[in-house]
């Protein structure tokens, strides 16, 4: 298996080096050149194996060898090991045809653990065996902060740094990423938004001189393991509803969606044999991929500040993966749209290619009212709280999952980490304890300006020295 960039100028590159080189060097994504496919009978099999086995034969189809068996079921069982529920990632049936996939049993309650700490493991164990420094950077709009530091502190030669849009993540976000008291760990808080973050996190990645200078290597959705790990979970989650529901051919997937990681997780599950129906992709009221799947134009809107800060996003970076398959992997083409896009902040599909679109996908932008009004009726109906973001799954489920078809909505955070939208519910809930014990400690964290070169500069002192930031 080999990998390759949507843009077409890095080619041929084995497993190991993806996860190392993370935004590809042409400025592409990384993928698989070709897509592994699982078999009537091998899904049979599958049905019958726990979540790490299931792992395995997911993840080493695309490993291809470059780990061997033993290491990466090791990874694997390390990884999980830090769960709170045995069957990693449980599956709860909510009403007649809704379940709910909940992805939040990880350390830090939410579904980025799910990748995190495998890539954690992955960077620790490629950094034994290879040699190579480990420098990672990476943008948060909140979860998948506190999950890498979660998933790498600690772990030795390791060094890590978040920018987060300052005062945009919830309470707990915030003191699960700052309260490490690590000086391997910085915490930046940008004053911008999370866009500016992951737009500043590629351009300095784009600058190849300081990316190999300082060994930068990202843990953001840009890099290739994220998905891998989160492919897991479709295959186990229809799993578990097949069993209840022997007849059923296809599952519908509600997806709460921001940078599209993770509903591409589900895309990629779908093009392995998984037997899916519709992706169905729920936004907030940032609602860029809603408006592409409705009408083929992808154009960022006003950024809006809602009560699922985790999906502020207007420019979603796996979108080139998914332009790269919709195109046919023609990726001179995905490079002249993304100059396009560049230039003019917009891109536009055919009407051809619309309709491959919503052969795939649904779409529903969950307004902030709407969320709250499903986590109140959920609540009421059926005693299962929601997160909002989770909210914005189940609104987008009622509108565009059709009543005959069983769909799974993905549970992508606790709703103790978003207590500010819980609150306005007039729903009290108690925190687990490795969150209620959070809001006794310091926190660390510098202010800065959105600002590349500003960011650059405090990076260089990072990456060099082991210095402890204090607030
Ligand atoms: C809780 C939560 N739900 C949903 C999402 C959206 O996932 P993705 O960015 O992979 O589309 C995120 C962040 O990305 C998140 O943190
Ligand atoms: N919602 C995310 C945004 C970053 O997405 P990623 O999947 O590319 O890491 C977050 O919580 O940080």
């Amino acid at each position: 298996m080999k990998y390759i960039s949507t843009r077409g100028n890095v080619n041929g590159i084995g497993f190991i080096d993806t996860v190392l080189m993370g935004l590809a060097t042409d400025g592409g994504l990384l993928v698989p050149e070709k897509i592994p496919q699982i078999s009537l009978e091998k899904l049979e099999a599958m049905s019958r194996m726990s979540y790490q086995e299931i792992a395995f034969e997911i993840i080493s189809s695309y490993v291809d060898g470059e780990i061997s068996e033993q290491d990466l079921k090791d990874l694997i069982e390390r990884s999980y090991s830090t769960f709170r529920h045995t069957d990693i990632t449980p599956v709860q049936k909510v009403k007649d045809n809704l379940y709910v996939l909940e992805l939040f049993h990880g350390p830090t309650f939410a579904f980025k653990d799910v990748a995190l700490q495998f890539l954690g493991n992955l960077y620790s164990y490629i950094a034994k065996k290879t040699g190579v420094t480990i420098n990672i950077l990476g943008a948060t709009s909140g979860d998948t902060g506190a999950s890498a530091i979660e998933g790498v502190r600690g772990k030795e030669g390791i060094r890590i740094c978040i920018l987060h849009p300052h005062g945009k993540v919830s309470k707990v976000q915030e003191l699960q990423m700052t309260t490490v008291n690590d000086p391997t760990v910085l915490n930046l808080a940008i004053k911008g938004t999370f866009d500016d973050g992951q737009r500043i996190i590629k351009e300095i990645f784009a600058d190849l001189e300081f990316k190999n200078k300082y060994h930068l290597r990202a843990i953001n959705s840009i890099n290739f393991a994220r998905i891998l790990a989160q492919i897991v979970y479709y295959f186990y989650a229809y799993f578990q509803v097949k069993k209840e529901n022997d007849k059923i051919e296809y599952v519908n997937f509600s997806v709460p969606t921001g940078n599209f990681g993770d509903i591409f997780a589900g895309y990629m599950a779908k093009r392995m044999g998984l037997p899916v129906g519709k992706l169905i992709v729920a936004t907030n009221e940032n609602n860029i991929l809603e408006r592409f799947i409705k009408d083929g134009v992808y154009e960022p809107g006003e950024f809006r500040s809602t009560y699922s800060p985790s999906m502020d996003i207007q420019v979603a970076s796996n979108f080139e993966r998914y332009l790269y398959y919709l195109l046919d992997e023609n990726s001179s083409e995905v490079q002249s749209l993304m100059n396009q896009f560049k230039t003019t902040g917009k891109i536009e599909v055919s009407k051809e290619q619309l309709r491959l679109v919503q052969e795939d996908f649904s779409a529903y932008g969950v307004k902030n009212d709407e969320c709250l009004q499903t986590i109140r009726k959920y609540f009421a109906d059926t005693n299962y709280l929601l997160d909002p973001h989770t909210s914005c799954g189940v609104t987008a489920f009622e509108k565009c999952s059709p009543q005959e078809d069983i769909c799974v909505t993905l549970a992508t955070a606790h709703p103790a980490k978003f207590n500010e939208a819980i609150e306005l519910c007039q729903i009290e809930q108690t925190f687990p304890e490795e969150i209620q014990q959070l809001f006794d400690k310091p926190q660390y964290l510098e202010v800065i300006e959105a600002d590349k070169d500003e960011i650059a500069r405090r990076l260089e002192r990072h990456f060099t020295s082991a210095e402890v930031n204090s607030k």
